[in-house]
């Protein structure tokens, strides 16, 4: 049972202390993951360079890593800044864009893994079971598997590394490779906006940075990503629309909301 008081009070808290979020991500994505994490009431910043990495990570509440697009001076980036984030035990959460895709994307994804040890791993079906699967495929950035056939790959994974898994999708699944959470509010319209998945990501960094249960800050932040989603894409006619509209949802979330609209 989710407790809706307590996503309230992440919320509160995350408006309170403007927890600086380090992302280390994609191009296609930072203006969009940056403004969803400024409506939510967090401070983001957007750091690569390996000249500055590992200060941003030594001042920063959580760190997000995404290889949206990557490459090797990035991924350099991403180590370094993640050896800090570890060493300081504040949360690193990964999102392995179009794993399985490339071999190139399977082995740094390998690579951070093993070496940062990300706290929340969130990906769509076809990259949480291309994580799992070093011989299975992906399209590219967006998944052909439905949710629930990755779940099994997702608690296996989970347990492995010793990190919450979450998969995204029309059911959000959240899992820490025993207890299992499910998240059933957003819209097929949110598929339609490209870096709605790397914006869930950047979110779940400031639900992380105030709440130390890791799998009670996914649940949040991926509850909070869906309510929004919903209601901005009631409210919109198309992806167009529904990225402006699910910025102002974000600004405007607060208990009152979630309980309104949240789906147990
Ligand atoms: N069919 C759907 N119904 C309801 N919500 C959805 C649906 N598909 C995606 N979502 C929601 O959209 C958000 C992004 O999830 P998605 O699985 O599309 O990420 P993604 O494929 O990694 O996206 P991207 O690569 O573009 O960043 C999540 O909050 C998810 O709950
Ligand atoms: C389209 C796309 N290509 C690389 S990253 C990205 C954003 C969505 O994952
Ligand atoms: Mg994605």
């Amino acid at each position: 049972m989710i407790d809706i008081s307590a996503i309230g009070r992440d919320l509160r808290l995350i408006k309170e202390r403007s927890p600086l979020v380090h992302n280390i991500t994609n191009f296609v994505v930072m203006n969009n993951t940056a403004n969803a994490l400024l409506a939510i009431g967090a401070s983001p910043v957007m750091a690569h360079a390996i000249e500055e990495v590992e200060e941003m990570a030594g001042i920063a509440s959580s760190l997000v890593l995404n290889i949206g697009t990557l490459e090797p001076r990035w991924v350099d980036a991403m180590m370094l800044a993640g050896k800090i984030a570890l060493k300081r035990n504040i949360p690193i959460v990964f999102d392995p864009v179009g794993v399985g895709a490339t071999s190139y994307r399977s082995e740094v994804c390998k690579q951070i893994i093993s070496e940062c040890k990300p706290s929340i791993i969130r990906g769509n079906a076809s990259e949480i079971i291309a994580l799992c699967n070093e011989n299975v495929k992906t399209k590219g950035v967006d998944s052909t598997e439905s949710s629930d056939s990755a779940l099994s790959w997702a608690m296996q994974l989970a347990r492995e590394v010793n990190a919450v898994v979450v998969i995204s999708g029309q059911t959000d699944y959240i899992t820490d490779g025993e207890l299992v959470e499910m998240i059933y509010n957003g819209s097929t319209m949110m598929e339609k906006v490209t870096g709605m998945g790397c914006t869930a990501t950047a979110v779940l960094g400031a639900f992380a940075a105030v709440n130390p249960s890791m799998f009670d800050a996914a649940i949040h932040g991926m509850a909070v990503m869906g309510i929004a989603g919903e209601i901005a894409a009631s409210a919109s006619k198309g992806n167009g629309s529904l990225q402006v509209n699910f910025l102002d949802e974000l600004y405007a979330m607060d208990e009152e909301v979630l309980c309104r609209t949240f789906r147990q």
